[in-house]
This record gives C-alpha cells, structure tokens and sequence, in this order.
C-alpha cells in the first residue's frame, strides 16, 4: 500500500503544482531557478532539450501509463538512460536490465538515497517509513531489521503456516462470493501481513487496523499532486491559517492518520504481551531482540516504525500481482489448462497444492514469474537519488539527481524478452540461444541495489501459494456475452507507486465436483 500519488508527483519527484495564493512566489522560484540552471553548461544524459525557464517540464511523460511515455524516449534518443531537467531538479529515467546494474546495483554506494518530497516526508510526517527513508545510519537500521524478518529462512518457518491458513479461508470466501474476489484478494494481503506483523487476525475487511491503513492509502491517492511547498520548501514554515496554505490543514490531517496506523496496533500488541497473551508475531520477536537501534530512537518507536512499514508496503502490491494474474488467465486460457493439468498430475484432486509441493510444480512457478513481469506492479518503481554526482558513459549526472527504473521497459524489453505483451511462462524455459531461458523477472520486478525489495521472498511465497490455489480450485473464464479480448481492452492500469488494473468483468466457478467440498474440509481441519 504505497501512496498512490500520480507518478508526474512522487515517482518522477516533478510536482503538479496546486495553484493557488502562492502563484507570485512559485513565478518569483522559477525565475531564480532559471537564472541558477542557464550556466549548467555540462554534458549530461541523453534526453529532450530544456526549454527557457520551464526546462524540460512539458517533456516528462504525464496523464497515464508514464512508463511507455519513458520508454519511447530512450528509443527517440536510442538510449538507455534518458535525462530531464525541470525547474531546476534533475531526473535520470533507466530503461535497461544493464544501466539498471551499471547504476542501482554496482555504484548502490551513490545511488541508494530518496528523494526529499517536501510534503509527504516532511509534512505528512512519512520520514518514519523506510520505503521513502533518506539513506543514513538510520535506514541501515530499520533496513537490517526488516530484511532480517523477512529473510527466506524466517518466511518459510514463522510465514508459511500463517500463508497456508489465509489462503484457504480465500478460497472458502470465494466459493461463497466468487464476484467479490478484489475484496477477497485485499482481505487475504492484509490478513497476512497483520498476522505475521501484529499477530492480529483480520475477520473482516473492515477491521479496525486495516480501515485505518486503508485511510491513509485513500488519503495520499485522493491527493491532485505533490503541492507548491515541494517547489519552494520554504513554504512549510506557513501557518495553516496563511492563504494558500491549505496543504497544512490536509498534511495535519494525514499525519494523524499515519501516526495512528503504526501506533495503535503496536499498542495492543503492548497491551496483550502485559496481559500475558502474547502472540507470536514481528513485533514480538523485535520487541525481545537486543536491537542495534541508533541514538535519539527509543526501542518502541524503532519497533513501531519497522512493523508500521510492512502493510504499507506489502498489501496493495501483492493484491494488484494477484488481479494481473486473473485477467492473464482470462485471456491465456491455455496457460491455464496447462497450468491445471501439472496441478492434477502432481497434487491429484483430494488435497490443495503446498510449499512442498512447488518443485514438482515448474509450471505454476512460472506462471508466478510471469504474473510479477506481464503488468510489473510497480511500473517505475520507487525514486532513487543519488548521493553524489556521477559520470555514466561520458555523460555528468548531478548529485541529488531523482533516479526512476522504469521497471516495466526493462521488463518489456524485445531484446530481452520475445513478444515482451505475450503472457508466455514457456518464455523461462531453457531455448535454442537462451540456455537458461529469459531472465526471470524478480530481477527488476522489485527494484535495484540496496533499496531492493526487502519483502521480495515473502511476496514471491505468498504469490506462489495463491495461485497455485486459485488455479487447482477455480476456472476463471470472461463472463457470457464477451470475450477475454474485449475484457483486455476496456481495462486501464493506474499511475503511481503501485499500478491497478480497472475493475474487470469475470466469472469464477469451481473446477472440478468437488472442489468446494475439499476447500471446506481443509478450513475445517485447520
Ligand atoms: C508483488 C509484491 C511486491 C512488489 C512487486 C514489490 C516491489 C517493490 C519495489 C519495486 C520496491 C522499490 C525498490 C527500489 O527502490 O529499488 C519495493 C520496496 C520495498 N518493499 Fe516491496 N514489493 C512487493 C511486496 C512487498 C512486501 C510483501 C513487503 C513487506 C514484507 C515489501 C516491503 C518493501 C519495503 C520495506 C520496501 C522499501 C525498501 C527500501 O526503501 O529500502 N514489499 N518493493
């Protein structure tokens, strides 16, 4: 659940601005702006040429799907790497599986920072969120306890039994309400993440906890953009009562919100360990570890940011993996009768798939790759910035630049991945000149360097288990009356840190007799 901003806001770091009273100071900004940037005179990147004052602001892709916007510009420029500049600010947009490399993973040492987002981070007071967290003692910090707790060892002994339960109570809801299945899906990522985190049992969609990580969610997307006060920082010293500054009444509210999703389940966490209840659960297990926590955090607050991060970061993601996987299968529908057959050779019709069951299951693994690279779930990933400046191929990037993987070109890249649109897992086996097949996507499809996806095993698990599920138990088909092409067609996938698809029409019915009958005796000998 990252903040869906539009990405011409937070993913680019270049800001929509909110017009309003403060129009006079932003013209004032940009010409101060302009008359700093004229005398950059250096060679940089590849990209469009800035105009006069605005730079290169009507350049940066906008209004949807900013990611093939992005691409096609590395084709214009034929490079990899395709540099803007906009009111002063730098942007280094990547495009390859090698630049990716080249950049974010060998110089990680410069290229680990995030962007300074006046408004969210420092506003709406998200600097306690290590998604967004400038690189620093501290983000080593909470980075080593997050990448600790969901580290393969830990997913498979603590996570998996709490995947198994969640993933059979969502079959068992979506026998009984196939057409809610986004529902579902949302209730099963943050039953999940609740329970590992919090060891809270998620009843319904509308528990306490997630109404209220949803709030902030809801609060971020319902956002036009990142407002003037990203443009001229100076401006978060108003007073909310100043004309103009409505951005202070609506960052008091957010940060209310966001101070309550990570206080309040830690709290009753606190509460239940006192009154001798204690569930096992990440908080737990930190709450009893001697942490190497920086000076100036106490244990509390370093234990809460480290859980407040993991909904945050892990529910909306794996829901939006799991609607792409759908419509795929929807449109391949012989991926998935071959997907099926595996299943019915391997796991019969008398039990559900298993973790140990996903050696045997090479096929349903791939359909996993393949749902994380077909619709990447996070297009552009999260900005990087670079903590320094920079030469790339004889080119001078500067420090502080914004740097954005587009995740889905370099997923989508023809000299990578043949027919890169086609739905083809057959793509990760081994072919006449690809030895080891095409790349597997987890490569990209979780970002770069020391900013990778912390959460990345847990995802890719929790993903293989739900699918392998949905797959034996149900066939998804395009309702009557349509086609799964005319379904493809009228969906759209949303901009931001997360990309959705639209609602879509489908039909999910059991896939063999007794299907439900299995489901049910499996929840209830759980
Ligand atoms: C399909 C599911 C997921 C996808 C596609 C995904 C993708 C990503 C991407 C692209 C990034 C940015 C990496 C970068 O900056 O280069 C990221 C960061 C992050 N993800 Fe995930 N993620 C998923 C699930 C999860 C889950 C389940 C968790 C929690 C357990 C998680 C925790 C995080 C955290 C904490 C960060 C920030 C890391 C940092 O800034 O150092 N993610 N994820």
């Amino acid at each position: 659940m990252l903040p869906e901003l539009t990405s011409a806001a937070l993913s680019s770091g270049y800001y929509l601005l909110t017009l309003n009273g403060s129009v006079l100071a932003a013209c004032v900004a940009l010409i101060c702006v302009y008359a700093l940037t004229r005398r950059a005179d250096t060679r940089r990147p590849p990209g469009p040429a800035p105009k006069a004052l605005i730079g290169n602001l009507t350049d940066v892709p906008s209004g949807g799907n900013e990611w093939l916007g992005y691409a096609a510009l590395a084709r214009k420029y034929a490079s990899d790497v395709v540099y803007f500049t906009v009111l002063g600010t730098h942007l280094l947009v990547i495009n390859s599986f090698e630049a990716a490399r080249d950049l974010l993973d060998k110089r990680g040492a410069l290229y680990s920072d995030r962007p300074r987002l006046v408004m969210i981070k420092e506003l709406m007071d998200w600097e306690w969120n290590l998604i967004l967290m400038s690189y620093g003692k501290l983000f080593l910090a909470y980075r080593r306890t997050v990448q600790q707790e969901f580290q393969p060892t830990n997913v498979a002994e603590l996570h998996h039994p709490v995947m198994t339960r969640e993933v059979i109570a969502f079959l068992g809801r979506l026998l009984s309400t196939p057409d809610n299945l986004v529902e579902h899906l949302k209730h099963m990522a943050a039953a999940i993440i609740m329970m590992v985190t919090y060891g809270h049992q998620v009843e319904s969609i509308h528990d306490t906890y997630v109404a209220l990580a949803e709030a902030v969610r809801e609060h971020a997307e319902s956002r036009p953009g990142v407002e003037i006060v990203d443009m001229l920082p100076i401006l978060k010293y108003l007073p909310a009562w100043f004309p103009g500054a409505s951005f202070q009444r609506e960052a008091a509210i957010a940060r209310d919100l966001s101070f309550r999703m990570r206080t309040e389940p830690f709290k009753m966490v606190k509460e239940r360990a006192d009154a001798g209840r204690s569930v096992p659960c990440m908080a737990t297990r930190l709450l009893s570890q001697d942490l190497q926590i920086p000076d100036g955090i106490s244990q509390d607050d370093f234990v809460k940011n480290s859980c407040g991060v993991v909904y945050s970061a892990g529910a909306d993601t794996t829901a939006a993996a799991l609607r792409n996987f759908t419509l795929a299968m929807m449109v391949y529908p012989e991926v998935q009768k071959k997907a099926q057959a595996e299943l019915d050779q391997v796991v019969g019709r008398d039990r559900l798939p298993t973790f140990e069951d996903r050696a045997q299951l090479p096929y349903v693994s791939k359909v996993v790759k393949e749902s994380l690279r077909w619709k990447a779930v996070s297009p552009l990933g999260v900005p990087h910035a670079t903590l320094d400046r920079d030469e790339y191929q004889g080119a001078s990037i500067p420090k502080g630049t914004t740097v954005l993987a587009n995740i889905y070109a370099i997923l989508h890249d023809k000299s990578v991945y043949f027919s890169p649109d086609s739905f083809n897992p057959d793509r990760y086996s081994p072919s006449p000149g690809k030895p080891e097949g095409e790349p597997d996507p987890a490569r990209a499809a979780f970002g770069f360097g020391r900013r990778i996806c912390p959460g990345r095993f847990f995802a890719e698990d929790s993903l293989f288990l739900t699918i392998a599920s949905m797959l034996h138990v149900f066939a998804i088909s395009p309702p009557e009356g349509t086609t799964a092409t005319k379904v493809y067609d009228s969906v759209k996938w949303s901009s931001g840190l997360v990309s959705h698809p639209t609602a879509f029409p489908f039909i999910i019915t059991p896939r063999f007799d007794t299907a439900p009958s299995l489901v049910h005796a499996v929840q209830a000998s759980c």
